[in-house]
């Protein structure tokens, strides 16, 4: 692990230890729906070489059925919660959602006002948020305008993108040098402006993420469509390109290849298989690391924002949850079980917030 810059230390010592609510930042007042959940997840780092259970096929332990609920199309009925229940009235589907998950537009005021007397911090996650989602990864560009409305957001807000992407992938897709980025789901954590300071929590895992990088290319070179990405801490075997009748042998030789990397396991993406090591790390648990690296962890002064379209997501907005601590913003076109705070609609959407974010913050500096 290679940690330099931080005053205060990720790894809590006792993280048993009761916190109190002051520390956790509590704020229910503008919370949409009620809360549950008060303890504060630790930010300690534990690698378990505990063997993972595993089955033996991709169909008994819900694989194929994750796969087919992700990124769904808005006419389908989809059973999986977290790919939403849409279908031919998808509409009034996603008219009732948000009534439990606000549009961040329309409830900017109240996220605002309760964000006068408060250090907003900007957590943004890249593909779906910034980018549009597209069929190549390598075409997901962010357009200008967006780069720009990040940029005027980094000047008056710490602000920090959390990618599963390669942290050098994103950093050169975002192109701004003053921002936090996570990359690898917060497994690759760079500050801004300086070439070394790196936080690595998973750096024994690079050789292995290596290897198998290699064999899931081989064992997916005949499949039409498939691409597998190495992410460094991580890797993406992506079948949003391939023929849906072939994401089952997908699924198997992914499930077959893990069987032996027990200290790996899989998370499931936008039409992407995730592989990642089994560390108690998350995009999370970067976003807790950042806070306590700014030293804006501990305090009821500062307000969170964490703004992401995925399940990878899901962790952060978990965090921000637990703790009361701050909001996250799901981006969403269609309905999805969330652990966020509000909703943003799509790209165009979360550019709008930003900028209202930028005008709101320089209005009240005059
Ligand atoms: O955490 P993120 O920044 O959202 O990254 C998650 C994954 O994003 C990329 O894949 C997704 O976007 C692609 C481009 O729009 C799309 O083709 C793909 O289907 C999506 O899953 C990236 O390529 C993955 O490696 C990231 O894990």
């Amino acid at each position: 692990m290679d940690l330099k810059t931080t005053k205060a230390s990720p790894v809590l010592a006792d993280p048993s230890a009761p916190i109190s609510k002051s520390r956790l930042g509590m704020h229910s007042s503008l919370m949409p729906y009620s809360q549950t959940g008060t303890s504060f997840p630790s930010t300690i780092l534990t690698i378990p070489r505990k063997k993972p259970a595993k089955l033996d096929d991709v169909g008994s332990n819900g694989w194929l059925e994750a796969m087919k609920s992700s990124s769904p199309p808005r006419k389908k009925i989809l059973k999986d919660p977290f790919a939403g229940v849409s279908s031919d009235d998808g509409e009034c589907a996603y008219h009732s959602w948000k009534l439990k998950f606000p549009s961040a537009l329309f409830s900017f005021e109240k996220i605002v006002d309760y964000a006068r007397d408060k250090k907003i911090v900007m957590f943004l996650d890249y593909d779906g948020t910034l980018s549009p989602i597209v069929d190549d990864p390598d075409r997901a560009f962010m357009s200008a305008d967006m780069r720009c409305a990040v940029k005027n957001v980094a000047k008056h807000f710490p602000t920090a993108i959390i990618s599963g992407r390669r942290r050098d992938m994103v950093s050169e897709l975002v192109g701004l040098t003053e921002l936090y980025y996570a990359g690898s789901h917060g497994l690759d954590i760079k500050f801004p402006d300086k070439e070394v300071n790196l936080f690595q929590p998973a750096r024994e895992f690079l050789p292995m993420i290596d290897e198998v990088f290699r064999t899931l290319v081989k064992i997916t070179s005949d499949i039409t469509g498939a691409l597998v990405e190495n992410h460094k801490f991580c890797a993406s075997v992506h079948y949003r390109n391939v023929d849906e009748k072939s994401w089952a042998t997908v699924a198997q030789r992914v499930h077959d290849v893990l069987k032996d990397y027990p200290r790996l396991r899989l998370t499931h993406g936008r039409k992407v298989l995730e592989v990642r090591p089994v560390i108690d790390w998350n995009k999370g648990k970067a976003v807790e690391f950042l806070l306590e690296s700014m030293n804006l962890g501990n305090s009821e002064e500062v307000l969170p924002i964490y703004i992401g379209d995925d399940r990878t997501d899901e962790d952060a907005f978990k965090v921000l949850r637990q703790g009361n601590r701050g909001y996250g913003i799901l981006v969403s076109s269609v309905p999805k079980e969330s652990n966020a705070f509000f909703s943003l609609k799509d790209t165009e959407e979360v550019k709008k917030f930003l900028k209202s974010l930028v005008r709101w913050k320089e209005k009240s500096m005059l």
